[in-house]
């Protein structure tokens, strides 16, 4: 059985942000708003390079995929807060296949 985790992650997130604060670690987050959501964003965003760069040291990649599981979660609950959905970023990577990053860049208007 094939599951979509990123579909079935994002139900849960839109059930959450009508569910009671002290029930749900995703209800509270939406309680205490985008200031605090994004604050994890940027504390997950840095154990994630941290655990790189120790991976890159020891070898040892298990922690690169646990803090990398927390950074996506929690930029799918920002998402969520501002009404977009993981289907809304992976549309705009469908949209980038076959074009180069460098010829992209060198398009760039702004
Ligand atoms: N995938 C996750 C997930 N990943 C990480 N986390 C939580 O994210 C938090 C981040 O870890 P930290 O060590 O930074 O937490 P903390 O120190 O308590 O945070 P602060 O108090 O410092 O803000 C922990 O509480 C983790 O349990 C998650 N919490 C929930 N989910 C998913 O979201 C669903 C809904 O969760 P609830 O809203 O709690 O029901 C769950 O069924 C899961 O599928």
């Amino acid at each position: 059985m094939k599951v979509d985790v990123l579909a079935e992650l994002a139900t849960t997130l839109e059930q959450r942000k009508t569910a009671a604060p002290d029930s749900s670690y995703v209800a509270s987050l939406h309680a205490k708003g985008l200031n605090k959501i994004l604050e994890k964003v940027g504390e997950e965003s840095v154990e994630t390079i941290l655990a790189a760069k120790d991976a890159q040291a020891s070898g040892d990649k298990k922690d690169v995929i646990y803090e990398t599981a927390d950074l996506w979660f929690h930029s799918l609950v920002m998402l969520s807060h501002l009404d977009l959905s993981p289907q809304d970023v992976l549309e705009e990577l469908a949209r980038r296949f076959n074009l180069s990053g460098l010829d992209e860049k060198a398009n760039r208007t702004k």
